[in-house]
């Protein structure tokens, strides 16, 4: 009895605050929440198709409710410029679930720092140190080293088994995994014949079970009363993290090492922020925050947007060609693409922005916390709600875009739009304050996994396959994987000696 009377007065007090918040703020308008859950159940999986159709329903501005936290979803240029823009400190703060706050230990990384001193620090170690266009370029022979490898290991692939079809996101995922964990932790974890040594598989499974510990706790997430009957699983969480750190510090201690016996320190990530941390001030959970930080948001992003790339260009014999003829007429058949040829390969670099404006890999960005009540399109949204950008809607309004569906690389030769977070009409990037700090290495990458697939191979649908039926609809989730991944058939189309690998030891 006395605990259904605790639990009345609970909801009492809920729906109390509910209606005080209602009467008090002028909310957006959107699907009528249910007690408790809110609009939770109401939510189709894939949330930014669902958010967008709410959007034409009830207007480029909407508020749904996840249990009892308020999100704003806004999908118009004009909307996303109030959030990015003029409302940006306001809207700066991060929501961090209860995974995201242990796995960042409350935020002392960058992604789910909160918008404050600590966060000012860290973005500035991006910007002067880690993203500067030295470190890029001096890293870039790992990138060229791991394009090439994905060249060969096709090659391999589809000369042993003619005409048969490959499954693209196979070959991609493998370049963004040793992508990442070169430039980051100074570690090819894969040798030359693809086998992964044990600290990889230790890394491997440190990935995969943060992604099983952060789904787990989708509903108890949005309910915190209700939290009680979801006891947080301290103990996993624990291990995971004393795991993931052990792994971290071994590799630290390797480097510190490697650094102490020959007097000099390399470029990667782990290297330069334990030759920074006393500039800086940073502690070793910031450190290793940092370091996890650029797996979490460097390694399927790039995977992805190659892969819905490929689709287009599988689906659009046109585009693939012309890309082609690009490729031949600038870099010819007896050498490899680099990136240096990138400033001669418009048409290439418009394939890439395309893909990226039809298919971004975070399509919602990532949300906002807001540390202030603010006004957004003559709406109230108060200091703790969730703003949203849905920045895959806003890429595809008839408004702003002539023919949005259609994959139409030429449309940037007719207007120069930039989207590295300038021009609200595209923003998988996002804007202002936390723009994407790893844009431009993101967008190197891309572009030279792309000019590589396609200036070595042309690509068709496996046989059966029309090229109008290859599925294009998405996977749920805060990143945008294909439902189906695309596979195609490559076949060669230079000379064989140019399909190995440029290997590089750094
Ligand atoms: C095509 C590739 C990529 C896309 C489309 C992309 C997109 C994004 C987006 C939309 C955000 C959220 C912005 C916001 O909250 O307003 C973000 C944040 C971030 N990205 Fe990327 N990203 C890509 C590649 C990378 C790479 C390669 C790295 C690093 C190696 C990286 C590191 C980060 C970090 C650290 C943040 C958090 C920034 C913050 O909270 O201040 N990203 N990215």
């Amino acid at each position: 009895m006395a605990l259904l009377l605790v639990f009345a007065s609970i909801i009492f007090i809920i729906l109390a605050y509910k209606l005080y918040q209602r009467l008090r703020f002028k909310l957006p308008p959107g699907p009528r929440p249910w007690p408790i859950v809110g609009n939770l159940y109401d939510i189709k999986p894939v949330r930014f198709r669902c958010f967008a159709e709410w959007a034409q329903a009830y207007g480029p501005i909407i508020s749904v409710w996840f249990g009892s936290t308020m999100n704003v979803i806004v999908s118009n240029t004009e909307l996303a410029k109030q959030v990015l823009k003029e409302n940006d400190q306001q809207l700066a703060d991060r929501h961090r679930s209860r995974s995201a706050a242990k796995f960042s230990r409350d935020g002392q990384d960058l992604i789910w720092a909160d918008y404050g001193p600590h966060y000012v620090k860290v973005r500035k170690v991006c910007t002067l140190e880690l993203f500067t266009p030295r470190r890029l370029e001096a890293l870039r022979p790992i990138r060229e080293d791991e394009v090439t490898a994905m060249v060969e290991s096709i090659f391999k692939d589809c000369t042993q088994n003619e005409g048969k079809s490959v499954v693209v996101k196979k070959y991609l995922g493998a370049v963004a995994f040793n992508n990442i964990t070169r430039l980051a932790f100074g570690k090819r974890f894969e040798n030359s014949v693809g086998v992964i040594d044990e600290q990889g598989q230790e890394f491997k499974a440190v990935v995969s079970n943060g992604l099983k510990l952060g789904a787990s706790l989708a509903m108890a997430e949005h309910i915190p009363w209700l939290r009680w009957m979801f006891p947080l699983e301290e103990e996993a969480f624990a291990k995971h993290g004393a795991r993931r750190d052990r792994l971290t510090r071994a590799i630290m201690e390797e480097h510190t090492l490697a650094r102490e016996k020959s007097g000099s320190a390399k470029q990667h990530f782990v290297d330069a922020l334990l030759t920074l941390q006393e500039k800086y001030d940073l502690s070793e959970d910031t450190i290793i925050g940092l370091l996890w930080d650029m797996i979490t948001a460097g390694m399927d992003t790039t995977a992805i947007t190659v892969e819905w790339a490929m689709a287009e260009l599988i689906k659009n014999p046109r585009v693939q060609q012309k890309a082609q003829e690009e490729l031949d007429r600038v870099i010819g058949s007896e050498r490899v693409l680099t990136e240096s040829d990138f400033s001669n390969l418009p048409y290439l670099q418009s394939v890439a922005k395309e893909s990226l404006r039809l298919h971004p890999p975070t399509p919602l960005m990532l949300p906002h916390r807001a540390n202030a009540n603010v006004k957004i399109g003559g709406y109230d949204i108060p200091k703790g709600s969730n703003v949203h950008v849905n920045v895959w809607a806003i890429a595809r309004d008839p408004a702003v875009w002539k023919d949005p569906l259609e994959f139409r690389p030429e449309r940037f030769f007719e207007e120069d739009i930039d989207m590295k977070g300038h021009d609200y009409r595209l923003l998988p990037f996002g804007a202002g304050r936390r723009v994407c700090p790893g844009a431009q290495l993101g967008i190197n990458l891309v572009t030279s996994m792309l000019g590589h697939l396609l200036h070595h191979f042309t690509w068709t649908p496996p046989e059966s396959v029309k090229p109008e039926d290859i599925d294009m609809s998405e996977n749920p989730g805060l990143v945008t994987y294909m439902r189906t991944p695309i596979q195609g058939v490559p076949i060669p189309r230079l000379p064989s000696q140019l399909y190995k690998r440029v290997a590089v030891d750094m």
